[in-house]
């Protein structure tokens, strides 16, 4: 039986999670985690390639777009130029209506406009200046003024609005940026771009960088195919001014807001900034940055891209919210059904264990106080545990029972011996017998066994549990019945039906083995007197008395029966002739007629005895009783207090 400690110990272990419990749940959390990492892992990488290749497209598209569009105002530039080389003379007029012609802001958005500087030697400044207010410009002059070795002068350009009307009159030539283009463009023959100028349109609000393209326009049939040529047959440069925010805002309007543009002259640096698409913004450096160099019209431009953040696609960060989210979700119902399994196992392990607890305390109290002996024994039927019940009924010490084999103890007949009680068991048979056990104390006690085998869980005989009723007094009683059934109550000698049965086995046996016996009829004489004189009981008394004298008359191997009331039968087994049986007659006879003293009276009877013999004067039951009861009868007819023998 498991004790307490045991019962306690083995419900505290309910309350904590098993370890299986612990790793399986352990193991998902890790899973879980592990797969949400390589989800995440992988949805970065994937978000880091999509967002460097959509990075890569928008750098490429941007450099190719400011070369393409450059390109475009070279054409413009040039279509100028050609107008004004075919010319003899500069007029401004005939430019002026060809880019109004033109109408190059509708297809060319961004441009500050397009005009015509004129080259003018030293000689002809005043004559050009007194030209041009004929024209019409009123206090038109070339500045800033001074002397210098070479004039240059705006004198055309288109749109001619407020802000480039500023610009009419400017000897670009004198600033050292633009002559370094106007030198470069006029030694090249080609369209030069400036360095970084802010441009004379330009006032106090929004005063943006600013670039000139510059293509020098030669004179009309004059050879350029030198340098020196070039200088000598140079009229002027058609030109157009920039404003650079302006510019690349029209240009890439279409690029994400989250990347950031930087064009710088040359090198990199505040001073050399053209255009920042971003000013003053500082975000933290994404890793994403691109500096490429182009070159426009013979002018080095640094162009710097960088994605700021949120530049990343989209979808691919709520992709992966989407999936963390899931994924955590399910590592939370994971975990949330490995608990609530968890609990719902603990407590039905509770609630059995508790039962358990409360049926073994149950079955503890049934075998402790049990009347009946309860025992287990190991495979060869050595105790190994026996109730209080079991001590009481044999009568001895724990200690001493314990390891004694159980069927050493007892003996009964046509037991089974100790091989074959274990042969049955180890077949899975369970019996009930009755044996008999002599106590410590000497008394013998009969117990009914029930026993059966104690199996493991696989099948094999382990013990056996054996339940021991001590059935002694039952047994008593029944040998008491058995006995009331057979034999006379108040003499205690066997009585007709009893005695019928005695002869009739007699008989068997005679008739077998060719016996002879003798039957005695035995009568008491006037025995009613006794009765009407000294009371019943006293009557009684005599029986009692005349029993014990005719039973010290005969052998053991005789029986004497009572037929009923004062008659007697006796059987005499070993007594074939007429003589021996007459000799046993007459000692019954004289027996009785000895007086008897019974509460304090004397008491004088006598016997009439009739006598038969096997096979002489019957061979079955009925007719030798009647045979020897007719011959009491004569011996009574004869005077009594004497035999007569059948004839
Ligand atoms: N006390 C006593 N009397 C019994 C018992 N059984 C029978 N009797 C009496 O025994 C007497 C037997 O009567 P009988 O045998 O007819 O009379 P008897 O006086 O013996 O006469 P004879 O046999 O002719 O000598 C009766 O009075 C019965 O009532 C018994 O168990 N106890």
């Amino acid at each position: 039986m498991a004790d307490d400690k045991s019962i306690v110990a083995t419900s505290g272990a309910l309350g904590r999670w098993s370890p299986g419990v612990v790793t399986l749940t352990l193991l998902a959390l890790t899973l879980s985690i592990l797969a949400s990492a390589v989800v995440w892992k992988q949805l970065s990488e994937r978000r880091h390639r999509e967002t460097a290749v959509h990075f890569e497209t928008h750098r490429a598209e941007i450099a190719l777009r400011i070369d393409e569009r450059f390109r475009g105002y070279r054409m413009l530039l040039r279509g100028s130029q050609a107008l004004l080389s075919d010319s003899k003379d500069i007029d401004p007029r005939t430019l002026k209506n060809y880019l109004r012609w033109l109408r190059f802001e509708e297809d060319y958005a961004g441009i500050q406009g397009i005009g015509f500087t004129m080259w003018i030697e030293p000689v002809a400044l005043e004559s050009h200046v007194r030209a041009m207010r004929r024209e019409g410009y009123e206090n038109y002059q070339v500045w800033p003024t001074g002397p210098r070795d070479g004039y240059s002068s705006i004198i055309v350009l288109e749109p001619s609005d407020w802000r480039n009307q500023r610009a009419i009159g400017y000897d670009m030539y004198s600033e050292a940026v633009r002559r370094e283009a106007m030198e470069r463009a006029m030694r090249t023959g080609q369209g030069a771009l400036s360095g970084k100028i802010t441009l004379v349109q330009e006032t106090t609000d929004d005063v943006q960088a600013g670039v000139l393209l510059y293509m020098p326009v030669f004179a009309q049939g004059m050879p350029v195919a030198s340098e020196a040529e070039r200088r000598a047959a140079l009229r002027g440069w058609v030109y157009m001014p920039f404003r650079m925010s302006n510019l690349m805002r029209q240009m890439f309007v279409q690029h994400p807001d989250a990347l950031r543009i930087q064009i710088f002259d040359q090198a990199e640096g505040p001073a050399s900034m053209l255009y920042d698409s971003h000013p003053g913004r500082h975000d933290a450096a994404s890793g994403l940055v691109s500096v490429e160099h182009i070159t426009l019209a013979g002018r080095d431009w640094l162009v710097r891209i960088e994605a700021l953040p949120g530049f990343a696609p989209e979808v691919d960060a709520k992709q992966a919210e989407l999936v963390s989210i899931v994924l955590m979700g399910l590592l939370f119902v994971v975990a949330t059904w490995f608990f609530s399994l968890t609990r719902e196992r603990a407590r039905i392990l509770a609630r059995t264990t508790d039962s358990l607890r409360r049926s073994e305390a149950r079955y503890s109290a049934l075998v402790n106080l049990a009347h009946d002996g309860i025992v287990a024994t190991d495979t060869e039927l050595r105790l190994t545990f026996v109730n209080p019940g079991f001590l009481q009924m044999v009568g001895g010490e724990e200690s001493s029972l314990l390891g004694r084999p159980l069927d050493e103890m007892w003996s009964g007949d046509g037991q089974e011996s100790h091989e074959q009680i274990l042969a049955r068991l180890q077949d899975g048979q369970g019996k009930r017998y009755e044996v008999e056990f002599v106590r410590g104390d000497g008394k013998r006690l009969t117990a009914l066994v029930s026993d059966a085998p104690l199996n493991d869980g696989y099948g094999s005989m382990r013990g056996a549990i054996i339940l021991l009723s001590d059935i002694s007094e039952r047994k008593e009683a029944e040998r008491r019945i058995a006995h009331m059934a057979s034999h006379d109550a108040l003499t205690g000698v066997p009585n007709r039906l009893m005695f019928d049965r005695l002869l009739a086995h007699t008989l068997d046996q005679s008739r077998r083995y060719q016996h002879h016996f003798a039957l005695l009829f035995v009568d008491l004489d006037h025995f009613k007197q006794v009765n009407d004189q000294l009371g019943h009981h006293v009557g009684d008394m005599l029986l009692i008395e005349a029993v014990k004298r005719m039973q010290g008359s005969i052998r053991s191997s005789d029986t004497l029966g009572r037929r009923g009331g004062d008659e007697f039968v006796v059987l005499l087994p070993e007594t074939a002739l007429r003589h021996d049986a007459e000799i046993v007659a007459e000692k019954i006879r004289t027996a009785l007629e000895q007086e008897f003293i019974l509460e304090g009276h004397q008491v004088q009877i006598s016997s009439s005895i009739g006598i038969v013999l096997y096979p002489e004067h019957g061979t079955d039951g009925d007719t030798l009783l009647r045979r020897a009861d007719e011959a009491m009868y004569r011996a009574k007819g004869g005077g009594r207090n004497r035999s007569h023998y059948c004839g």
